[in-house]
Parts: C-alpha cells; structure tokens; sequence
C-alpha cells in the first residue's frame, strides 16, 4: 500500500479549476517528484495534502485512510509536514528558535526539541553559526535551510517540499538537494520542482502536472527525452517571480 495515495483529486478557486482529476501514489521510502510549467497545480496539490486547499472532489489516502477535508493541524499531527514555497521565517526570533517551532506538533520536552534543533545544524552547518543570534540576515540559501530544518522538525513520515531550489545559486540548489538525499533514509518525500532535471535526480519516481492533470508518470530515466518534460523544463526556465 502506499504511503500516499491521492485519487481523481479536484481543487477549484471559485471559477478557477486548479486540480481536474488528479491521481498519484507515493511509496513510503521514495523521492517522488512533481514537476510542471507555472501555474500547472503543484502548489495545489501540496496544499490539498496538508489541508489547506478543500478537495473539490476525489480523494487523498495517507496510510490508507483518508485525509481529504482534514484541517492541517490534523494532518500535521499525522505526521505530514509542508515546507511551503516562500521561506517563511520569524525575524524576532533566532534561527535556533525559528527551527524548534517545527516541533510544535510533537508532545516532547523542551529540552529534547531544542537537543534535536542542535543536531539539525549539523545537516545544515551553513546556518550553525547564526543559531542564537538575534538580528540575522540570511542569504536565500540559508532561508530555505531554515525552513526545511524547521519542518523536519516535526519528524514527519511525509515531507512536502515546494520548490526549495527556487532562486537560489546553483551551488546552493545542490546543498538543499544533498540534504534532500540523506534525509530520504526516514523521511518519504514528495518534492515540487519546476527544474526538472534537479527533481529527478533525486527522484525515484516523477510526475507531471499540465493545467490541473497528470500527464506523464514514471522513472526518471524513463522520463528524460520525453518532450513533456522538456516543456516542464524550458517553463521553469521562464518563470521569473520569486
Ligand atoms: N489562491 C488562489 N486563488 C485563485 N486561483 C489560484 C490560487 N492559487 C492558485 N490559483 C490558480 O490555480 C492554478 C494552479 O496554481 P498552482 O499555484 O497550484 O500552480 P503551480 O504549478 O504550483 O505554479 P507556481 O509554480 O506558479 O506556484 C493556477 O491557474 C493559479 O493561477
């Protein structure tokens, strides 16, 4: 059974159709990559995922039952994490206490998150050095460390990651996507990338999304040349906002 089975999933914002029957399944253990030209639904089936977008119709199975019309909250506690495009950080707070509010979910002691937000500096020792200052400025790179730092925290079973390379250095995007490969020993994770030839090489499995449908599915070897995925690339290529 999969980790993550979504079914015929259908999301509209009013008018808007955003998701038309969308279906996927997610294995536990995999790297499951979503790809698609701006504006195909990738966010949109993160948020259905994690509750924040109400399925039109379908349905979403995390470890075979179902999710769809949950409130996040819940779907957090289920061990769902959603780490969303835009690196949301708290600029009162220290990089150290931005990364502990991952935890927030769990019923430990305070001392143990704050044992367990030490350790994260370790996957991510370019941000070691601002964890307890107050009044940081962190590169876009250091941004999207902290807010995937900050949502395995949370210890989820399934972990949604959008667009983590988005605007960031090459040699920033390869951090983010190693971190990505050691993480996936514990973590299933379903990762949304408009560059598509980042995505799959991580990926055990990917799909691709055109205006609400998937189109194509499969390995990524079995994915490259295919122009689907040619067009995913060259639409990530033009996106500009950031
Ligand atoms: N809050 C919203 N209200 C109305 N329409 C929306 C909203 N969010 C997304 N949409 C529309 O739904 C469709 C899918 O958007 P979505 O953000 O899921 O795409 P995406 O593939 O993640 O693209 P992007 O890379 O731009 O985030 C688009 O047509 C978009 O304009």
């Amino acid at each position: 059974m999969p980790l993550l089975e979504i079914r015929n999933l259908v999301v509209r914002y009013g008018e808007i159709e955003a998701l038309r029957g969308v279906t996927i399944a997610v294995e536990q253990g995999q790297v499951v990559t979503l790809l698609g030209a701006n504006g195909a639904g990738k966010s949109t089936t993160l948020r259905a995922i994690s509750g924040l977008a109400k399925p039109a119709s379908g349905d979403i199975m995390f470890d075979g039952h179902s999710i769809a019309g949950l409130g996040p909250e819940a779907i957090v506690r289920l061990g769902i994490s959603h780490v969303p495009e835009g690196r949301r950080v708290f600029p009162g707070l220290t990089v150290k206490e931005n990364i502990m509010l991952g935890a927030s979910n769990r019923k430990v002691s305070a001392s143990q998150i704050s044992r367990e937000a030490d350790a994260m500096f370790d996957l991510f020792p370019d941000i070691r050095a601002f964890s307890n200052a107050l009044g940081w400025t962190l590169s876009g790179g250091q941004l999207q460390m902290v807010a995937v730092a900050r949502g395995l925290m949370a210890k989820p079973r399934l972990l949604l990651l959008d667009e983590p390379s988005l605007g960031l250095a090459p040699v920033i995007v390869q951090a983010v996507f190693r971190i990505i490969s050691q993480i996936r020993k514990d973590t299933t994770v379903l990762l949304v990338e408009q560059n598509a030839r980042m995505g799959l090489s991580v990926a055990d499995h990917g799909f691709v999304l055109e205006t609400g449908r998937i189109v194509l599915g499969g390995k990524p070897d079995e994915l490259w040349g295919n122009e689907a995925i040619a067009a995913a690339y060259l639409g990530g290529h033009a996106k500009t906002h950031a």
